[in-house]
């Protein structure tokens, strides 16, 4: 009996090692930290997540895998980013779907982010089509852009010198310019619905990214437990009905205004009821979804496969709610770190202040004058390669059998493309946790970086990108050009990001005064 009791003790201490040290070899996998059993490399992730991974690319490799808590293959290497997210796109189309937080978010498979290729391929392309018909990389919207940063220049010039908190009024002229794109209305700049939405917005973003949910999409029955949590999906399931409804009403609007035979469509709402309204004509059935279970090296996963015609009104909805929770608050958070990093570096504000003022004088900013403005295009550049608005990439699944870096990686397999790992490597950049602007300058000219890629690469990187630059770049100089900003106290406040679903600084304040 005794014997018998250590006989177990000994296998199951066996398999406790060989689970340790074997079990990325044991599936396949690429080496890699040990897991721990069901929480995988999860406690690492109590601070700087770039930071660790950097570590142990340097410990196992360019390529290596994680837990969190199922494994991914993680790339977060300059050369084999553009190997394989660029060069290989379609190998890496797939996003892994956040199957749970889809339905609490969207009710399903819905929306423009983590549905698998067959459906966004058609969805991807359509929305690319329509915001580009309705302007959103056009002189037209630029206008747009620059008015409503006058309206939160001229706010700012009330403050008379009091401490000013700059997120409220940046907030609006960025919803002000993404839900007329959207949903084709102008909507007043102190709406209620606005200040509305980015409140729920902020509720739900810590939910959204918090270890609960990350379990949930590994073991879905664990919903099951969620009053054990605190009613997490209870409430993140409350606020995004709240959001929901208020862009179903936003379509019901749009529907009213809705002239079907226009030569354009206003917004990208109008362009989806086309689309509808053309495949009815057509006889063309809605789309229809198969759902396969594939066992590869990262245990079981589902494959929805979608077919041509998800030009329903669920879709319309949540691609056009989607297109707005991810237009906004990133944005936003870009230009708040903008103003930040001004009131950190004094030198730099200085700068950029006698460039415009050199360049352009009190003429109104135009998207081309990026070309004429290389200090102010270096400090974008710098924000961009400091302020990545992910903590962690979305996932992608690999399409077919693959090589990195001379491992193989099968059909499947979880891929975290960590594309701001490069940001922050000693090795691409020297000093990489010190702000300078100046390292994108060369003999007077601003230098582009293709190492630097906020809105990441490949066949699945962000959508919005063209208007994102847009309205960064139009925001910020016009707010160089009429205000100068610095510290409340003596001493400005760190530049340290709060990390949940996003990742962005802090809240702030800072004094505001005109400039002439
Ligand atoms: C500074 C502003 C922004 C930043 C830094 C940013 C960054 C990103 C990143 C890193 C991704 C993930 C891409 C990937 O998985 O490879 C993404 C996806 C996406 N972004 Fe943005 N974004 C910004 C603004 C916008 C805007 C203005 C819109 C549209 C109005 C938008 C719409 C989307 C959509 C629809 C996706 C999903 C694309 C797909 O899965 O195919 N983003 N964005």
């Amino acid at each position: 009996m005794l014997t018998d009791l250590l006989h177990i003790i000994i296998a199951l201490l066996l398999a406790a090692v060989v689970y340790y040290y074997g079990i990325n070899r044991i599936l396949g996998l690429p080496p890699g930290p040990p897991p721990l059993p069901l929480i995988g490399n999860m406690l690492s992730f109590q601070w700087d997540l770039d930071r660790v991974l950097l570590e142990w690319k340097e410990r196992y490799g360019r390529i290596f895998t994680v837990w969190l808590p199922f494994p991914m293959v993680v790339i977060g290497d300059y050369e084999l980013l553009q190997k394989h997210l660029v060069k290989d796109g379609d190998v890496f189309l797939d996003k892994r779907n956040a199957e749970q937080l889809n339905e609490i978010m969207l009710g399903g498979p819905y929306g423009l982010v983590f549905e698998d290729n067959s459906m966004v391929k058609e969805q991807r392309k359509f929305a690319l089509k329509s915001l580009h018909e309705v302007g959103f990389d056009s002189a037209a919207l630029g206008d747009v852009v620059h008015h409503a940063a006058t309206e939160v220049v001229n706010r700012w010039w009330k403050s008379e010198g009091k401490t000013v908190d700059i997120t409220g009024n940046i907030m609006k002229a960025i919803s002000n310019v993404v839900w007329r794109l959207i949903f084709g209305e102008e909507v007043e700049f102190d709406s209620e619905m606005v200040t509305k939405f980015r409140q729920l917005e902020q509720l739900a973003l810590p939910l959204m990214g918090g270890p609960f949910m990350m379990f949930i999409e590994y073991v879905p029955a664990l919903r099951k437990l969620d009053f054990l949590f605190g009613n997490q999906i209870k409430r993140l399931q409350a606020i995004m009905d709240e959001s929901n409804t208020m862009v179903k009403e936003a379509i019901e609007r749009t529907k009213k205004s809705f002239n079907p035979n226009a030569d354009q469509p206003r917004c990208y709402i109008e362009a989806f009821l086309r689309e509808m309204k053309k495949n009815e004509d057509g006889g063309r059935p809605m789309g229809e979804c198969i759902i396969n279970y594939v066992l590869s090296n990262s245990l079981f996963h589902k494959i929805v496969t979608f077919f041509p015609g998800n030009f329903h009104s669920q879709q319309m909805q949540m691609s056009g709610a989607t297109l707005w929770r991810a237009g906004v608050e990133t944005t936003v958070g870009t230009l708040r770190l903008c103003c930040l990093e001004l009131i950190n570096h004094p030198d730099v504000q200085l700068k950029l202040q006698k460039e415009i003022d050199d360049v352009i004088g009190e003429r109104r900013i135009r998207l081309d004058d990026q070309k004429v403005l290389p200090y102010t295009c270096a400090f974008l550049q710098e924000i961009y390669r400091i302020g990545h608005v992910l903590p962690i990439s979305f996932l992608r699944q690999t399409t077919q059998d693959t090589v990195i870096d001379g491992l193989p990686i099968a059909t499947g397999t979880t891929v975290l493309p960590q594309f701001s790992m490069v940001h922050f490597d000693p090795k691409e950049f020297e000093r990489p946790d010190y702000f300078c602007p100046e390292r994108h300058i060369d003999n007077g000219q601003f230098v582009k970086d293709p190492r630097i890629t906020p809105f990441s690469i490949g066949k699945r990187n962000c959508l919005g990108e063209p208007l994102a630059r847009m309205e960064i770049f139009i925001m910020f100089a016009t707010f160089v050009q009429k205000c100068h900003f610095s510290p409340v106290g003596k001493v400005p406040p760190p530049v340290t990001f709060a990390t949940n679903f996003g990742r962005f600084v802090h809240p702030f304040t800072v004094k505001i005064e005109p400039r002439n």
